[in-house]
């Protein structure tokens, strides 16, 4: 009981320092950029967002109530809220200096331990040395030439399983996507059907960060003292579940990465991110050295797959939905691929489908709020004063639905990024926002654009896709919303996809006479132990 009344107090002290700390300005400092009107003790607190709704959609408000820039207070902690693109280019672009740390969120970063993944880490040594790791594999336009061949290869599989389990679209898109992945980093195959274990680890792990970054969730993020409870503690449940996810995310970084091991031990290694790294290596590798190839492996597979399946789920509905865009886009690929599959040689031929994939990632930003930044130093921006450890929270799906940028932003229309005849500009190029900004961009972004550009085409050029069949045998209506989470996925949605001829039929089937790509490593676990 006196712990109890103990802990009470000490948080109440708490409580009323961060408070003091909230309302204290500097004398001579200009004002933080406008917000709600705070209250006394909990500052904005009843300003946020409430657990499990869409962020992106609260924060749309503050763009027209209080301009491109805007600001809340809670609990000693500043947010500030980017409502313009020109303003997330300017600070986090002009000013990555100062602005591309990132905050510690007590529950993921710290409790469960996420900051293992450069994703959520703040520190400016290990980001750069991370962001170089993986920047070998993916960073540039060359470097995923490289990896065109295994990418083609993943989306033709992609069809034919498409083909054989239409019903199963979204578990189809996850398991080709993950799968890619884990061959080009690890070399690892992943099982032709049924369960594969790191490809459902991984879904486990998505959710559980998808959870854990969701800002408002966890009271540890606003009152951070609470991280000392210990786990028997009455409402400490959290820490135990910390310690559950935390371990989860450990056997995503350690069970592929004994696979390699494994594999390298028995001289069946094959070409892959993680080899390539040891084989780099002079000697036997370092403990901080395997640190790093460890976790940027694990990085980008939790990374990589989770943002491609939404961007394809999306691409999927609203094909679905809109389908003169979906015949426009056959239309050019019959037109200029003809009769077999289209490949990266074809994209420049293909101005629409390449206009639908923008039009894809602009309707429905993946990240719809990216990922926050931190200053790392007080600084001044038009007027306003952005404290030292502010978190910055670039709402990306207001910048791709701003109809000062965006004509009629809520239409779906591929057009808009096509040059015409009567000299009217193409609309800015989503890409240029939906992958974040400075020197926390995404370093992926290469390779999602060459992956949903391969998997988008040739599904484009072998099947139709149409809204589902209800139990009466007519069309059932699409849900048009998407789920909340730092990661946003489409609510399950139910479509027909039947391929378009015999002759795509016989496309799709073609890659079942090549060597068999999802051959599945799986059993290899039998004799690895962790
Ligand atoms: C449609 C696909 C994707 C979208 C829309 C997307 C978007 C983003 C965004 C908005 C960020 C935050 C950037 C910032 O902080 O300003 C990010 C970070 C990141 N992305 Fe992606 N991403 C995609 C695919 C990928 C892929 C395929 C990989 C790797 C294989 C990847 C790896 C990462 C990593 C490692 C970070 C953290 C970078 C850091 O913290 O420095 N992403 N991504």
């Amino acid at each position: 009981m006196i712990a109890i009344y103990f802990t009470l107090t000490l948080l109440l002290g708490f409580l009323g320092l961060y408070t003091l700390k909230s309302w204290f300005i500097p004398l001579n400092s200009c004002p933080l950029p406008p917000g709600p009107p705070r209250r006394l003790v909990i500052g904005n607190l009843f300003d946020f967002p409430k657990p499990g709704s869409k962020e992106w959609e609260h924060w749309l408000k503050h763009k027209d109530l209080y301009g491109p820039i805007s600001s809340l207070v809670t609990m000693g902690q500043t947010v500030i809220l980017l409502n313009k693109p020109k303003v997330a280019y300017d600070l986090m672009e002009k000013r990555s200096a100062i602005y591309s740390s990132r905050p510690q969120a007590v529950f993921s970063a710290d409790l469960a331990n996420w900051k293992r993944q450069v994703t959520l880490n703040g520190d400016a040594s290990v980001v750069r040395t991370h962001r170089k790791y993986m920047t070998s594999l993916i960073g540039s336009k060359n470097a995923i030439l490289n990896l065109h061949p295994q990418l083609d290869l993943g989306a033709r599989h992609f069809l034919l399983q498409t083909l054989q389990q239409p019903d199963s679209l979204i578990e189809n898109i996850r398991r080709v996507t993950g799968a890619r992945i884990l061959d080009m980093v690890y070399g690892y195959k992943v099982e032709p059907s049924g369960p594969d274990p790191l490809i459902d680890l991984a879904d486990l792990s998505g959710k559980q960060f998808s959870s854990a970054a969701q800002t408002g969730t966890w009271v540890v993020d606003s009152i951070p003292i609470l991280k000392y409870l210990p786990a028997w503690f009455p409402g400490a449940g959290f820490q135990r579940t910390a310690r559950e996810w935390g371990h989860v995310l450990t056997t995503l970084a350690e069970k592929p990465y004994a696979f390699v091991l494994h594999q390298r031990s028995k001289g069946k290694d094959v070409a892959s991110y993680v080899s390539r790294h040891l084989d780099a290596l002079d000697g036997p590798v370092a403990p901080d050295e395997e640190f790093v190839i460890k976790w940027t492996a694990a990085t980008m597979y939790g990374g990589g797959a989770d943002t491609t399946v939404s961007a394809l789920s999306t691409f999927f509905l609203v094909m679905a939905q809109f389908p003169d865009v979906q015949r426009h886009a056959q239309a050019e690929l019959d037109l200029v691929v003809g009769p077999r599959l289209p490949t990266m040689n074809d994209r420049p031929n293909l101005p629409y489908v390449h206009a639908l994939i923008k039009e894809v990632m602009r309707w429905h930003p993946v990240v719809p709020l990216g990922v926050p930044h931190m200053a790392t130093e007080d600084d001044e921006y038009c007027g306003y004063r952005i404290p030292k450890g502010a978190v910055l929270i670039a709402n990306i799906w207001s910048f791709t639905h701003d109809p000062e940028i965006y004509n009629e932003p809520m239409s779906f229309n591929p057009g808009r990024f096509l040059q015409h005849e009567d000299g009217i500009a193409p609309e800015c190029d989503p890409q240029k926002l939906v992958f974040g900004f400075g020197r926390r961009i995404c370093p992926g972004r290469f390779l999602a654009d060459a992956s949903l550009f391969l998997t988008i085409a040739k599904s484009l050029a072998v099947f139709d896709i149409a809204k589902g069949l209800g139990e009466d045998g007519k069309e059932v209506d699409l849900p048009a919303g998407f789920r909340p989470g730092i990661i946003s996925h489409p609510s399950p949605f139910r479509v027909q996809i039947r391929p378009r001829s015999g002759c795509a039929q016989m496309l799709i089937g073609s890659v079942e006479a090549e060597e068999p790509w999802l051959k599945g490593h799986s059993k290899v676990f039998d004799d690895i132990k962790l």
